[in-house]
C-alpha cells in the first residue's frame, strides 16, 4: 500500500494586459464606468488548497513578501466569502505559487481570488452555477470576474460585466516590470485630478480595437492600444515614459501601460522578435525585471484535484 493520498485541488490562473481602457467619468458609489477590453497571458499564479483545522495562507516565489499573509489576501476573502455563502464552518489552508507581479495593473490578487473560489468550489463540490460564481467573484473586485472567464473580452460597468471578443491568433508581448508597485485607487485619483473639470463622456470600445482582434492583425492591435490610465500613472512614476521610449526603440511594435501600472506592456511581431526585445530591455537595465508572456490564454482552471471521498 502507497502513503494516503493527500487531499488539494491546484488551479491555474493568468495575469491579464487591458489592450484598451477607456475610463468614464466618477460613479455615486466610488467606481469610474469603464470600457476595456481585457486579454489573458501566461504569466500565472498557482492556488492551492487543502482542508485545514484553521484557515492559513502562505505564497511562494519571488513577490511573496509582497503579499499580505492573513485575512486581507483576496484568496482567502474568497474562501471566506463561499464559506459563509455554503454556510459551512471548515476552514482551507491556501498556498500561492506566485509569478505575477503584486501592484503591476496585472491582476495578480484579483487572479488569486478567482483561483481560490475555483479551487473551493472544486474542493467542497457547492455546484454553484458559473453565473453564481461569476456574482460572488464581482463582489471581490472589478477585475475579478475577467480572471475567471480568460481569453479576450470587453468590461463594462466598472469592469465585471463581460462580454467575449472574437479575436484571431496569439500575441507575444514583454512585459517590463518595478518592483515599486502603484495604488489602483491613487491612479484613478489622480486621472480625476488631470482631467480637472473637463467633461468626461460615457466610454465605448473603438471599432478600430475591435477590427484589430477580429482580423488578428498584430500591426492595428499595436495602433490602437490605449490606456486612460497612463498619463495619470506616467505622472505619479515619471521614468515610466523612458520605459515605454526604450522599448519603442528597441523594436516593440506597440507600447501601453497595463492597467494602473506601473507594469508596462510591449506587443511584439512574433517571439523571436520578443525575445531580441527582452535581450535589449535587460541589457538596458530598461526595468527591475522582464518577461515574455503570449495570450490569449484561459482564465482560472483546475491543474490538479485530488479529493479522498
Ligand atoms: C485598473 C484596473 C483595470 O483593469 O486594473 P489594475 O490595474 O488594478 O490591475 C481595474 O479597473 C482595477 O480593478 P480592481 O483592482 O479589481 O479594483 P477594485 O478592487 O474593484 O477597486 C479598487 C479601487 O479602484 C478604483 N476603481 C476600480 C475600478 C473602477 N472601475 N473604478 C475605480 O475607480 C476605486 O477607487 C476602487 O475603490
Ligand atoms: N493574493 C494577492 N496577491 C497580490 N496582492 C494581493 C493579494 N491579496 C491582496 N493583495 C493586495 O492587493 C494589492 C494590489 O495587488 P495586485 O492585484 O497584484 O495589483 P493590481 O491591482 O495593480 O493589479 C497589493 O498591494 C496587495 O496589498
Amino acid at each position: 500500500m502507497g502513503a494516503p493520498t493527500e487531499t488539494a485541488v491546484t488551479v491555474r490562473v493568468p495575469a491579464k494586459v487591458n489592450l484598451e481602457l477607456r475610463v468614464g467619468p466618477l460613479r455615486d458609489d466610488g467606481f469610474h464606468s469603464l470600457s476595456t477590453v481585457f486579454h489573458a497571458v501566461d504569466l500565472v499564479d498557482d492556488v492551492t488548497v487543502r482542508p485545514a483545522s484553521t484557515s492559513s495562507i502562505v505564497t511562494t516565489g519571488p513577490y511573496a513578501d509582497a503579499v499580505p499573509a492573513g485575512p486581507d489576501n483576496l484568496a482567502m476573502r474568497a474562501a471566506r466569502l463561499i464559506a459563509e455563502r455554503v454556510g459551512t464552518d471548515e476552514h482551507v489552508a491556501i498556498e500561492i505559487a506566485k509569478s505575477i507581479p503584486v501592484a503591476g495593473g496585472m491582476a495578480g490578487g484579483s487572479a488569486d481570488a478567482a483561483a481560490a473560489l475555483v479551487a473551493v468550489d472544486a474542493l467542497w463540490d457547492t455546484g454553484f452555477s458559473p453565473r453564481e460564481l461569476h456574482e460572488l467573484a464581482a463582489e471581490l473586485g472589478s477585475d475579478v470576474p475577467f480572471a475567471l472567464h480568460g481569453g479576450t473580452a470587453i468590461g463594462s460597468g466598472r469592469g465585471e460585466q463581460l462580454v467575449p471578443v472574437l479575436a484571431k491568433g496569439t500575441f507575444e508581448w514583454v512585459f517590463a516590470l518595478h518592483h515599486e508597485g502603484l495604488s489602483t485607487p491613487a491612479v484613478y485619483a489622480e486621472c480625476d485630478r488631470l482631467r480637472g473639470r473637463e467633461p468626461v463622456a460615457e466610454p465605448e470600445p473603438s471599432s478600430g480595437m475591435m477590427a484589430a482582434l477580429r482580423a488578428g492583425d498584430v500591426d492595428a492591435l499595436a495602433d490602437n492600444l490605449h490606456n486612460d490610465l497612463q498619463p495619470a500613472a506616467c505622472s505619479l512614476m515619471p521614468r515610466l515614459r523612458d520605459t515605454i521610449a526604450a522599448g519603442l526603440d528597441e523594436g516593440a511594435l506597440g507600447a501601453i501601460v497595463s492597467g494602473s501600472g506601473p507594469t508596462v506592456a510591449f506587443l511584439c511581431g512574433d517571439r523571436s522578435e520578443a525575445l531580441n526585445l527582452m535581450v535589449s530591455l535587460t541589457a538596458g537595465n530598461i526595468a527591475d525585471e522582464v518577461v515574455g508572456a503570449s495570450g490569449p490564454v484561459h482564465g482560472a482552471h483546475v491543474v490538479h484535484d485530488v479529493r479522498r471521498r
